[in-house]
C-alpha cells in the first residue's frame, strides 16, 4: 500500500477531529505534525489511533544523539507507524534514534519507520548555497544526506520528488521514500518550493506522499482529497 498522509495542520485537536468527521475522512492516513502534537501532545495521538488512523508523527527531531534517542524511546510507545529526524543531525544522531525506536517498541510489535529529512521542499538551491553555506548542488545535498541515512540505518528519507530519481539511482529500492510538497497542476504552491503532482509522484516511484492545504485549505476538501488520492493511486 502506498499511503497519502493527510497533514493535520490544525490549531487543535478539536479542529482536527471535526474536519475529520466533517469530511468523512475518518480512518484515512494521517500527519501529526508540530502545530498539532506541540497544542494537544499525546494525547491526539492516543485518539486517531483509537479511530483508526495510521499516523506519521512529524516532529523532526534534531539534537544531540543521547537526547535524540530517549525522545524516540517515548514516540515509540505512542505506536505511530512513521517519526522522522533531521538528516543534518549526522550518522551518530541517526543510529541513536533507531536504537530508541527499538528500546520503546513493545514485544511483538513493529517499531515506527525511521526517516531522514534531507532538504526541506521550501529549500531552493539558492538558499542552499547563499544562505546555509553549501556548495553541492541541492540534488548532490539531498543524496549525500540519504546515503548517511540509509548506512546509519534510517529506513527511508522525506525529500522532494525532484530528487526521487537520484536517490533511487544510489540506494536499494527498499529505501523508502516519502514526499511533501505535493500540488495538483493548477494549485497554489503556499510556502513550498519543489513541488510536483501526485501521478508525477508515483510515476518516479515514491513510497508515500503528504498533502496539507491542498485538501484543509480547499472550498471542498473531501473533493480536493478525492482528486489528490485518484491521481495518486491511478493505475492504467
Ligand atoms: O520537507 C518537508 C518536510 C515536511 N513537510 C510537511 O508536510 C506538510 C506539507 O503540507 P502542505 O500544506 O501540503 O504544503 C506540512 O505539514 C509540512 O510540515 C514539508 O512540507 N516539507
Amino acid at each position: 500500500m502506498k499511503p497519502l498522509y493527510l497533514a493535520l495542520d490544525f490549531p487543535s485537536g478539536g479542529q482536527a477531529l471535526s474536519f475529520i468527521k466533517e469530511q468523512g475522512l475518518e480512518g484515512v492516513p494521517v500527519k501529526v505534525g508540530m502545530e498539532l502534537f506541540y497544542k494537544e501532545g499525546a494525547e491526539i495521538v492516543r485518539v486517531l489511533k483509537e479511530q483508526g488512523h495510521a499516523i506519521f508523527l512529524d516532529l523532526k527531531l534534531h539534537d544531540i544523539p543521547n537526547t535524540v534517542q530517549s525522545a524516540m524511546k517515548n514516540l515509540a510507545s505512542l505506536g505511530v507507524d512513521v517519526v522522522n529526524v533531521h538528516a543534518a543531525g549526522g550518522s551518530e544522531m541517526i543510529q541513536a534514534a533507531k536504537k530508541g525506536l527499538l528500546e520503546g517498541t513493545r514485544i511483538g510489535e513493529t517499531p515506527p519507520l525511521l526517516l531522514a529529512v534531507t532538504q526541506l521542499t521550501s529549500t531552493t538551491e539558492s538558499m542552499l548555497h547563499e544562505e546555509l553555506g553549501i556548495s553541492l548542488t541541492l540534488e548532490e545535498t539531498v543524496v549525500n544526506y540519504a546515503k548517511m541515512a540509509h548506512r546509519s540505518g534510517a529506513d527511508g528519507v522525506v525529500c522532494s520528488a525532484h530528487e526521487v530519481s537520484a536517490i533511487r539511482q544510489a540506494l536499494p529500492d527498499s529505501f523508502y521514500l516519502l514526499c511533501p510538497g505535493i500540488r495538483l497542476k493548477a494549485g497554489p504552491h503556499h510556502d513550498q518550493k519543489r513541488v510536483v503532482t501526485p501521478s508525477r509522484a508515483r510515476e518516479l516511484g515514491v513510497d508515500s506522499i503528504v498533502v496539507g492545504r491542498g485538501i484543509t485549505k480547499a472550498d471542498k476538501p473531501v473533493e480536493m482529497y478525492r482528486l489528490f488520492s485518484e491521481e495518486w493511486t491511478y493505475v492504467k
